[in-house]
């Protein structure tokens, strides 16, 4: 039997509310003033998984009516259902019924395996990484990929593969000091690993790193009892090989190892990785990175010194990886765990950790949490001190962005229940950049003088940004047709072309490169000496942001704005076309609950794709109403992870009509089904709501028919 769920929706379930018969929505509460920036998705690619189970993105909401005796209908999304390819967490759907034999890991040809690194990973990893932050999806919007779920797979293991290509190192004004532990680590962690499961956590670093493991162990113990500047410093130096702290590390590590949660903003590149991943290694127990993009988490993993294994979880990966990792998170040989926010939604994931002690959770991009961040995201909004806390014993938060107004700031502090004395933050814009702003009324001609200027003539290395793709054409070919050489960059250039820019622009050999925002995500260039903006940013973080990718290496830097009238209208008019308006949003609630969407007790299911064509919402905007449902005062629904809803079935072995005597699943399935070229298709939810069972408990029934070759 071979199963294809193939449509996009998302999951409804209702169960008991915290607060019993809440009063129906008044219309005032609902009304949203703004909504995230967002865009489109783009077309996922092709699916390349198991051909038998492929399945389709949904809004895995599980939603929970508020009284029994407000439904009215069950639900009916079956002309919602319409086909579309990939782009929903496959880590769900196929940790139930995925069952294409396990992949091994594969070793590089001619690589020998004693000479890997801890956090390796492997072959099925794309052999070209995306550069840190890397935006992989429509510009603007660098949280979509890990909603979609779509991309390569890459397979994580703790283990570094050679010598990384230019373009993968790691962005710093001077070349990064190896530390001593990853230049044992090169000899032969792999030999190692058997015998690690059954040594302490620091004896397993420093024996694995090669570290004189007495002093390592030593090193770690002191911090750990005594988290003094002398104490950490010596376990810097161990590890990374630093002298010093930067701002705001030593004091932001300090905190954490004294279990106290902490808001830390630092520029860009000034290292807030350190300051989770010292506390990581001197707490003990596991520490949870959440991190919105499976590019960053890559990037993030791959950077961790040696002596810290790693493991990340996302949903880029196969059933196989993902247990692989939560086997070594069993075996404590996991001290720093990646994953993406979207995880906390899943029951499952939150109770592998049972009785592992989880020392803090890191927050990375913490912006994303606010609403009023130019990257919200919503399943941030479940990365709640309280919600964290009940689920997951964790008590010290780790909040890190490089860019968040006062008002984010706020809102990542209140809903990490972070104390207003523990904001650490060192000024954003450096004391070597100089900012510029010119009032234009001929952007192409007044950009042409200033590149031409002498005071800007003999910069080495240029990002023009523009806000659209169709300006970075005309303005690349502006600057080319007046002898200034410029490549254009955007997320529409296939990722080869625009990994090649980036490498040539890395390695000087691109001077001027003509950019949207796409362009500068763990851009890893430290001279960069002038940044032009061709049109306003969105937001004064965006613009810091921007600006902060000019003098990392300390040089005076330079950069200009050039402002015009038409731009700024331009920009606000599509401010304002995020909008979403009161009568939309109570168009859904209406759907949800008075046409009985939700019934008690039961998973119900909503398109995500057709639904926010059907309420003229975007997709971000809906999966937020539905969190604040969830989360709010009163608990109106249950999220579900993203699932596939429809479900088509082919019977191999034995007909359906007579497993259907046998089974009452497979009957309800042939009642329930439209069948097409002897296909079954059914929607997911109604047949588990008609057998009484959950949506994954059916999964796993048919996992198990098809086990037995059915
Ligand atoms: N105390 C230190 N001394 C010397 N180098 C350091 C120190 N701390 C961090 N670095 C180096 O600074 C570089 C940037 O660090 P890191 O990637 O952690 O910055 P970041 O703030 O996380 O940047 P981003 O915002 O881009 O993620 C790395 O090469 C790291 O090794």
């Amino acid at each position: 039997m071979d199963s294809d769920s193939d449509s996009a929706a998302s999951h409804v379930s209702s169960t008991p509310p915290r607060i019993p018969n809440p009063k129906p929505f008044p219309r005032s509460q609902h009304k949203r003033k703004s909504t995230p920036k967002s865009q489109p998705f783009p077309s996922p690619p092709p699916s390349s998984g198991d051909p038998s189970i492929n399945s389709l993105h949904g809004l895995p909401l599980k939603i929970h009516r508020s009284s029994s005796s407000d439904h009215h209908r069950s639900t009916s999304f079956s002309t919602l259902f319409k086909a579309r390819r990939p782009a929903f967490d496959p880590s769900d759907l196929q940790s139930i019924v995925d069952l294409s034999p396990p992949k091994k890991p594969t070793l590089p040809e001619r690589v020998d395996p004693s000479k890997l690194h801890r956090n390796w990973i492997p072959s099925s990893a794309p052999p070209e990484l995306p550069q840190k932050r890397l935006r992989f999806s429509s510009e603007g919007n660098f949280v979509r990929l890990n909603i979609n779920g779509y991309g390569r797979r890459y397979s994580f293991k703790n283990g570094r593969k050679g010598k990384k290509p230019l373009r993968f190192r790691k962005r710093s004004g001077k070349p990064r000091t190896k530390s001593a532990g990853e230049n044992e680590i090169e000899m032969g962690c792999l030999e190692e690993e058997e015998e690690e499961s059954c040594l302490g956590d620091s004896q397993m670093q420093g024996r694995s790193s090669g570290l004189d493991s007495g002093r390592f162990e030593e090193a770690i113990v002191a911090a750990r009892e005594d988290p003094s500047e002398v104490n950490l410093l010596e376990l810097l130096r161990l590890v990374y090989g630093h002298s010093s702290f930067r701002d705001g590390q030593l004091e932001a590590i300090q905190k954490v190892v004294a279990g106290e949660s902490t808001m830390l903003v630092l520029p860009t590149g000034a290292g807030k990785s350190l300051c989770y991943q010292l506390p990581a290694l001197i707490l003990p127990g596991v520490t949870l990175v959440v991190s919105p993009l499976v590019a960053l988490m890559v990037d993030q993993l791959k950077h961790l010194p040696s002596v810290i294994p790693g493991g990340l979880l996302s949903s880029n990966q196969t059933n196989e990886e993902a247990s692989a990792t939560l086997d070594k998170l069993r075996e404590g040989k996991i001290k720093v765990l990646f994953v993406s926010p979207e995880r906390f939604l899943n029951e499952g994931f939150l109770s592998v950790f049972g009785s592992t002690i989880i020392s803090f959770v890191a927050v990375d991009e913490a912006h994303c949490i606010s609403e009023w961040s130019h990257n919200f995201r919503p399943s941030y909004l479940r990365l709640r001190a309280s919600i964290l806390r009940a689920k997951l014993n964790v008590k010290c938060m780790l909040a890190m962005t490089a860019t968040a107004t006062s008002k984010t700031l706020q809102e990542i502090m209140r809903a990490l229940e972070i104390p207003a004395v523990n904001l650490i933050q060192t000024c954003q814009i450096r004391d070597n950049i100089q900012l510029f702003v010119i009032s234009s009324g001929n952007r192409l001609k007044d950009l042409l003088m200033l590149m031409k200027s002498s005071s800007l003539v003999d910069k080495q290395s240029v990002i023009i940004y523009c806000k659209f793709q169709v300006e970075t054409d005309m303005v690349t070919k502006y600057l080319c047709d007046n002898n200034i050489l410029a490549k254009g960059y955007h997320s529409s250039l296939p990722a080869r072309d625009r990994n090649r820019i980036q490498e040539l622009f890395c390695s000087n050999k691109i001077r001027v490169v003509v950019a949207t925002v796409a362009f500068g995500m763990g851009l890893d260039k430290s001279d960069v000496d002038l940044v032009i903006h061709y049109s306003l940013p969105e937001s004064l973080e965006e613009y810091v942001q921007k600006t902060g990718r000019a003098g990392r290496d300390g040089r005076l830097s330079f950069c200009h704005l050039l402002l015009d009238d038409l731009t700024y209208y331009k920009l606000r008019s599509l401010l304002y076309s995020d909008g979403v308006d009161e009568y939309a949003i109570n168009k859904l609630l209406c759907e949800i609950f008075s046409d009985g969407i939700v019934q008690d007790g039961h998973a119900s299911s909503l398109v995500k794709e057709s639904a926010s064509r059907k309420f003229d919402m975007k997709e971000e905007v809906l999966l937020t109403i539905l969190t604040q449902l969830e989360l709010g005062d009163v608990q109106y629904l249950h999220l579900l992870p993203q699932l596939n809803v429809t479900c088509t079935l082919y019977f191999h072995k034995t007909p359906p009509d007579l497993l259907s005597k046998k089974d009452i699943l497979i009957a309800t399935i042939m009642k329930k089904s439209e069948t097409k070229q002897g296909y079954f298709v059914f929607d997911i939810p109604t047949v588990a709501n008609t057998v009484g069972i959950t949506p994954t408990d059916l999964l796993n029934k048919l996992k198990n028919l098809k086990l037995l070759g059915n």
